[in-house]
């Protein structure tokens, strides 16, 4: 409604324009005031394929994000809630760890694809290692990975390894506080301060800035979809005035 009235403050004084140049002039300001709106807004989650280590290479080559953890700390639940705006789209989610044994791939329209990991740790596939790695160390155009640990129990031994191998690959990635809802204001404030610290202290390609979700409740969950258009380029940052 308001991005109409703001269409028609501006194409008003237009009027004696052709139609032809009006609605030309409508769709350049469509992209101006709405830049990245498409993927945000649709999020039009396309799932291409679910598949083993070696058949992702016949996927076109958008860029990606994948979300990495251990088994049952909420990577699917995470990416079914960034993606809700597609609630067709099949993201399952289990109460039992080790639930997604394979990498899935989720094609969001032409813009990026989003990679649903096996978790690490207790009941991880048995190719873990072979299937996960590899793909880090190849792919070539994996834009960013978010690397999520629990928010009750704060980052654990199994954790720790992950971080350093994204350290020892060079990968840029970012972290991600999961089941916020579950843990005590106290309990949330220590872990972040700690994570944060270890973060300052002892890495290299870690995003300063951690996110805090709750897949249940949806907190977190908007600015986290900014973040992954932005990475991804397609929410160019606005000055702020
Ligand atoms: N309370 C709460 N529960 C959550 C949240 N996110 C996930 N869960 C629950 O945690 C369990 C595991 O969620 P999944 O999303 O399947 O976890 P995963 O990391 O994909 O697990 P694997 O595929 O086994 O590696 C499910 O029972 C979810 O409902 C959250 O933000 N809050
Ligand atoms: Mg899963």
């Amino acid at each position: 409604m308001e991005y109409h009235e703001q269409l028609h403050d501006v194409l008003f004084p237009l009027c004696n324009f052709p139609l032809a140049t009006l609605v030309f002039l409508a769709i350049l300001l469509s992209l101006a005031i709405c830049p990245g709106s498409n993927v945000l807004e649709n999020m039009c989650l396309v799932k291409v394929d679910r598949c083993r280590n070696t058949k992702y290479s016949s996927l076109p080559l958008l860029l990606q994000v994948c979300f990495i953890g251990r088994s049952n700390v909420g990577k699917s639940s995470l990416i079914r809630a960034l993606f809700s705006l597609s609630p067709e789209v099949e993201v399952r989610v289990s109460k039992t760890p080790g639930h997604t044994k394979k990498m899935n791939f989720f094609k969001v329209g032409k813009y990026f694809t989003v990679v649903d990991m096996p978790g690490y740790g207790y009941r991880a596939p048995r190719d873990f290692v072979e299937m996960v790695e590899a793909y880090l160390q190849e792919r070539r155009n994996l834009k960013r990975t978010f690397l999520l640990a629990d928010g009750v129990l704060g980052l654990q031994k199994a954790d720790h390894i992950a971080v350093e191998m994204l350290e020892e690959f060079g990968i840029p990635y970012v972290m991600v506080l999961t089941k916020i809802d579950r843990a005590s204001r106290g309990l949330l404030l220590n872990n972040v301060l700690k994570i944060q610290e270890f973060i300052k202290e002892k890495t290299q390609g870690c995003f300063p800035q951690l996110f805090l979700v709750s897949s249940v409740e949806f907190s977190g969950v908007h600015l986290l979809r900014c973040f992954v258009a932005h990475v991804t380029g397609n929410l160019p940052t606005v000055e702020a005035s």
